[in-house]
């Protein structure tokens, strides 16, 4: 089970700040879709030169045009790049094939997908490297949680790694790490928080102890 530090509400040299604080504690650190609408890929470029011993995911959440945007966050280094679960399946597969051509990963969010076991068993069948159940902020605001869809798409994915995101904090980890995904996915459970190292400390531990 890996760790995945989500970066959001930051600008570039505060997300560098935030990593150097918990680099040794993630695998994975995600420059996140406000960051790359405001600052551009140009965030994903400078993170990965400073941090090259990291895994880089540019959250693109891309919807259309699919293989384009992989081939520009894989010129900026990005090692993960996301496109929506409910963009077209040419879209999806377009993606694949381009991060295939450059060595690149492809994360599917499950963000706003109704049927998440049928839709989670297509992208399946589809190459996608990790399949990702996600409760966006607007939704945690009214209360939702992925932790029900999580066990749904460790039931029926057999190829991705699965991955879920949205809202989880110390206290509701164990819960995540219950279910057993590939990789977990905290925002502002660490970057909102005073202790952001001994908080990545904390989280890393008990997903070694899984
Ligand atoms: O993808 C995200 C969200 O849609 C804003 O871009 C977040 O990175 C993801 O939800 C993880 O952040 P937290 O919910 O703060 O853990």
């Amino acid at each position: 089970m890996e760790l995945q530090l989500a970066l959001d509400l930051v600008n570039i040299p505060e997300a560098k700040e935030v990593v150097k604080e918990v680099e040794d504690y993630i695998d994975i650190v995600e420059i996140g879709t406000p960051i790359i609408k405001i600052e551009g890929l140009k965030a994903v470029k400078e993170i990965k030169e400073a941090f090259p011993n990291l895994q880089v995911l540019a959250d693109l959440k891309t919807m259309d045009a699919a293989a384009y945007e992989v081939q520009k966050a894989s010129e900026a280094n990005a090692d993960i790049v996301t496109i929506l679960g409910v963009a077209e399946d040419e879209s999806i597969k377009g993606a694949v094939e381009e991060a295939r051509k450059n060595g690149k990963k492809i994360l599917v969010d499950l963000i706003a997908v109704k049927d998440i076991e049928t839709r989670a068993k297509e992208l399946d069948e589809f190459g996608v490297d990790y399949i990702c159940v996600h409760t966006g902020y607007d939704m945690q605001a009214v209360g939702k949680n992925s932790f029900d869809d999580l066990k749904t798409i460790k039931r029926v994915v057999k190829n991705a790694k699965t991955a879920v995101a949205g809202g989880i904090k110390l206290d509701t980890l164990p819960e995540v790490i219950k279910a057993q995904p590939d990789l977990v996915i905290v925002g502002g459970g660490i970057a909102g928080q005073e202790d952001k190292k001994g908080t990545a400390a904390q989280m890393q531990q008990m997903i070694q102890q899984g």
